[in-house]
C-alpha cells in the first residue's frame, strides 16, 4: 500500500479471530478518506468494537491495516498523537471531578487543550469541582463532548458514543460534534447501533454483519443506488417481481418496499418513491441476522 495522507484508513483483507475457526472481522477491506465521518454500524457482536481495537493497534489482526500512514501494530505510540479514542460516555467513573477528568486527559493525550477544554466548559453549568456523580445525564455528556473536543486529533474515533442517553441528547452530541469539531482536516469513525440520529451528519456508511463488510457507500451513492417505494395496493405483485431487497406493511393496504439498483423511473409505476432512511436499509441488509 502506498503513503497516500489523504488516505486516513485503508483495510485490505483484515481478519481478527479470537477463537480457532472463528472472525470476529472476517476480510474487511475499506478505505477511509480525510474529512469524512463515517458510520461502522452493524448488530451486537457484529465486529465493530474488533475493528476499531485493530485500527487502534489495540488487538492483533492478520491482513494489512494502515491508518493515517502508520502501521498500528508497530507503531502505535507514534500514531497515538494523532488519534483520540473515546468509548463510551458511562465509561467517566462517578468520583471524578470535571477538572481531574480534564487532568487525566491532559496526562494520557498530548494534542489535549486545557484552553479549548474550559472554554467548552464555561457555556455549560458544570463547574470545575463538579463531581460527575451530581451531574444529569446531559451534563455528563456535555463534559465528555468537551474532553473529546479539546483534543486536536487528526482522526477521532467514538465507540457507541451515545449509549444509554435519550434521544435528545443523541442528538445534541452529534450537532455539537458537527458544529463545533468537525472540519475538512478532520474524520470521525463512529460506531453505533442507534442509526436514526446519526444518519445526518454521516457523509459515509459502512455496513457489517458477522465480520464482513456488506455495504460500505457514501450518503450521495446510497441516495442513486436505493428507492423507497410506497407501493399502492394493486401493485404489490408487480413490485414483488422486481425482487425488492426489503418490504413491510403499511396501513391502508399499502406495502414499503427497499430497492436496490431499480432504475427511478421504473419504480414510479408502483407508487411514491423516495430515498431510504438508514435505519430501514440497515434493516433490510441484516435481514436474517437474529433468524
Ligand atoms: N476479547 C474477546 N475474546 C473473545 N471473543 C471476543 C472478544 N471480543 C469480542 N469477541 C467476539 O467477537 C465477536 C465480535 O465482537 P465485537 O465486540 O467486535 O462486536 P460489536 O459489533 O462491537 O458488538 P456490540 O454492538 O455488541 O458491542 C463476537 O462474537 C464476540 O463474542
Amino acid at each position: 500500500m502506498g503513503c497516500n495522507m489523504s488516505q486516513v484508513i485503508q483495510a485490505k483483507g483484515l481478519k481478527k479471530s479470537y477463537k480457532k475457526g472463528t472472525y470476529a472481522v472476517d476480510n474487511a477491506n475499506f478505505k477511509i478518506e480525510k474529512g469524512r465521518i463515517v458510520g461502522l454500524i452493524g448488530p451486537n457482536g457484529s465486529g465493530k468494537t474488533t475493528a476499531l481495537k485493530s485500527i487502534l493497534g489495540l488487538v492483533p489482526y492478520e491482513g494489512e491495516l494502515k491508518v493515517l500512514g502508520r502501521d498500528p501494530m508497530t507503531e502505535r505510540d507514534d500514531l497515538m498523537n494523532d488519534v483520540c479514542f473515546i468509548a463510551d460516555v458511562a465509561v467517566l467513573p462517578r468520583w471524578i471531578t470535571v477538572g481531574q477528568a480534564a487532568e487525566f486527559v491532559e496526562g494520557v493525550h498530548p494534542r489535549f487543550d486545557r484552553a479549548r477544554f474550559n472554554r467548552f466548559i464555561e457555556n455549560t453549568k458544570l463547574t470545575p469541582k463538579m463531581k460527575v456523580k451530581e451531574m444529569s445525564k446531559g451534563m455528563v455528556v456535555q463534559l465528555h463532548l468537551a474532553l473529546v473536543m479539546a483534543i486536536d486529533a487528526k482522526l477521532l474515533v467514538l465507540d457507541e458514543p451515545t449509549l444509554g442517553l435519550d434521544i435528545l441528547y443523541r442528538r445534541e452530541f452529534y450537532q455539537r460534534l458537527l458544529e463545533d469539531y468537525f472540519d475538512e482536516d478532520k474524520t470521525i469513525l463512529i460506531t453505533t447501533h442507534q442509526v436514526e440520529e446519526i444518519e445526518h451528519i454521516l457523509t459515509d456508511l459502512i455496513f457489517i454483519q458477522e465480520g464482513k463488510i456488506v455495504l460500505d457507500a457514501s450518503m450521495e451513492n446510497l441516495a442513486e443506488r436505493f428507492t423507497e417505494v410506497l407501493v399502492d395496493a394493486g401493485k404489490v405483485e408487480a413490485g414483488r417481481s422486481w425482487k425488492p431487497i426489503g418490504e413491510r406493511a403499511m396501513p391502508f393496504g399499502k406495502t414499503v418496499m427497499l430497492f436496490d439498483n431499480v432504475p427511478a423511473d421504473q419504480l414510479q409505476q408502483l407508487g411514491e418513491t423516495r430515498t431510504p432512511g438508514v435505519a430501514d436499509l440497515f434493516v433490510a441488509t441484516m435481514k436474517g441476522t437474529y433468524a
